[in-house]
């Protein structure tokens, strides 16, 4: 097993004109669990295409553990590829098929049909190793496929272009977890193409997060949740994704339409005033009546909260009072059974709350919106540049618990993530 580092690599299939890879340099570790996430287009089938030798790249170069294999062919890399569609032996029986990978290399007899007979067993594939291939549906070709690139333990990794596409949706849960089964077994480092964010959160150590030919951001799942470093992967993540509402930093707090919501609180420093985005999920807007909103004083009949004292309102001196929350109404709300997300228009943009399934808000009612304290985030040209903070009190840590030690990885000589 081997690091596969990549260093200054990128690709054009016109000659320069366009960039399906921009230059990138980063290292897939040894014995890790990867997804690459990203849309229709973004370059993932070409990166692991580079990784394992079928394209070779415009420029940079490509290193498995301390060997240089940038112009290695494939057969030389030691690299398992599965591709999105069946690619087997149609003439061969199943057995024949998760074999050919180990008698190639000269495996003795027994650990040929141990290992076969382990892989086999793990995806339930033992009533059909007798069978010709060809005689199998496509979804069972697939997992056949799946456990040809699994069967040998010494390969230096195993790349996975959409392996899932033409299998059973009501299978797709329990391959995964076999894959996960025997990752674990065999300690492959495993990347897994996908554009399905379910797929990736779910199977991988770590998710790589590609855009237009660039990765955007890495790191465990719950850290691209809580904690996204880019734009795109609060929208990419999520159901739905993070709201993004424009705002304008102006002597270190945040204004949405002339209302006060925080502090900036920059990432490396202080943030330079001028135009900002705040993104936030909608797990982390909390909804407050306007009759509840601190400092509310009005008559307990109106719960339109419009003229709450407190709420430091569009045009109005914000000074230095916490805001109750950023005042909207509400717009709609959709009853998903086990949550509801509560739709509201602020300054024009669309701002979204999940709540607990219990939660009673109606259609134009007025509302204070907040955003929990240390999960509303500053963006600018689409990259985090900071956190919003509360007015009077200081930021709580973000990130905790299984995090602490696990902050994600931007590739190496590019700012951000
Ligand atoms: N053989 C090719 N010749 C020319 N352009 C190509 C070729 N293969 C891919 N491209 C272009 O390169 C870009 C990246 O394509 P790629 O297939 O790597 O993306 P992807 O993320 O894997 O997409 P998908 O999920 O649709 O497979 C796209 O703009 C695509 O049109």
């Amino acid at each position: 097993m081997a690091d596969i580092r990549l260093e200054g690599v990128s690709h054009s299939y016109d000659g320069g004109r366009t960039w399906a890879l921009k230059p990138m340099t980063w290292t897939w570790r040894s014995n890790r669990a990867y997804a690459l996430l990203g849309p229709s287009g973004c370059g993932k089938t070409t990166l692991l295409n580079i990784i394992s030798g079928l394209i070779s790249p415009t420029t940079g170069r490509i290193w498995l553990g301390d060997r240089e294999v940038t112009s290695v062919p494939t057969a030389g890399r030691n690299i398992a590829q599965v591709f999105q569609f069946p690619v087997l032996y149609e003439q061969m029986s199943v057995y024949d098929n998760l074999a050919f990978p180990l008698r190639n290399r000269g495996y003795p007899r027994a650990e040929v049909d141990r290992r076969v007979r382990t892989v086999s067993q793990l995806l339930g594939l033992d009533g059909h190793l007798g069978r010709r291939s060809r005689r199998l549906d496509p979804g069972r070709q697939q997992i056949v496929c799946l456990g040809r690139g699994l069967v040998r333990p010494d390969v230096a990794a195993v790349l996975l272009d959409e392996p899932l596409t033409v299998i059973d949706p009501a299978l797709k849960w329990t391959l995964r977890s076999k894959l996960k089964e025997i990752h674990r077994d065999t300690g492959h480092t495993l990347v897994y193409v996908t554009h399905d964010q379910t797929e990736a959160l779910t199977f991988a150590d770590e998710v790589v997060v590609l855009k237009d030919g660039e990765i955007v951001q890495a790191g465990e799942p719950t850290e691209l949740f809580l904690a996204p470093a880019h734009e795109f992967v609060g929208h990419f993540i999520g159901s739905p994704g993070m709201n993004v509402v424009p705002a304008e930093i102006t002597g270190g707090v945040v204004r949405v339409g002339g209302a006060v919501v925080g502090r900036a609180a920059g990432d490396g420093g202080d943030l330079p005033p001028g135009p900002v985005r705040i993104g936030v999920r909608p797990e982390f807007v909390r909804i407050v009546p306007g009759r509840d909103a601190p400092g509310w004083g009005g008559p307990e009949t109106d719960t339109a909260g419009r003229d709450a004292p407190g709420w430091d309102g569009p045009g109005r001196d914000a000074g230095a009072r916490a805001a109750p929350g950023l005042q909207a109404r509400i717009t709609g709300v959709d009853r998903m059974g086990s949550y509801h997300l509560v739709h509201a228009r602020v300054d024009g943009h669309t701002l979204v709350s999940k709540t607990g399934p219990g939660s009673r808000h109606e259609p134009g009612a007025v509302a204070f919106f907040r955003f929990d304290p240390g999960r509303a985030f500053l963006f600018r040209d689409e990259v985090r540049c900071g956190s919003l903070a509360p007015l009077g009190g200081s930021l709580e840590q973000p990130l905790e618990g299984p995090l602490e030690g696990a902050r994600g990885r931007s590739p190496e000589g590019r700012q951000g993530a």
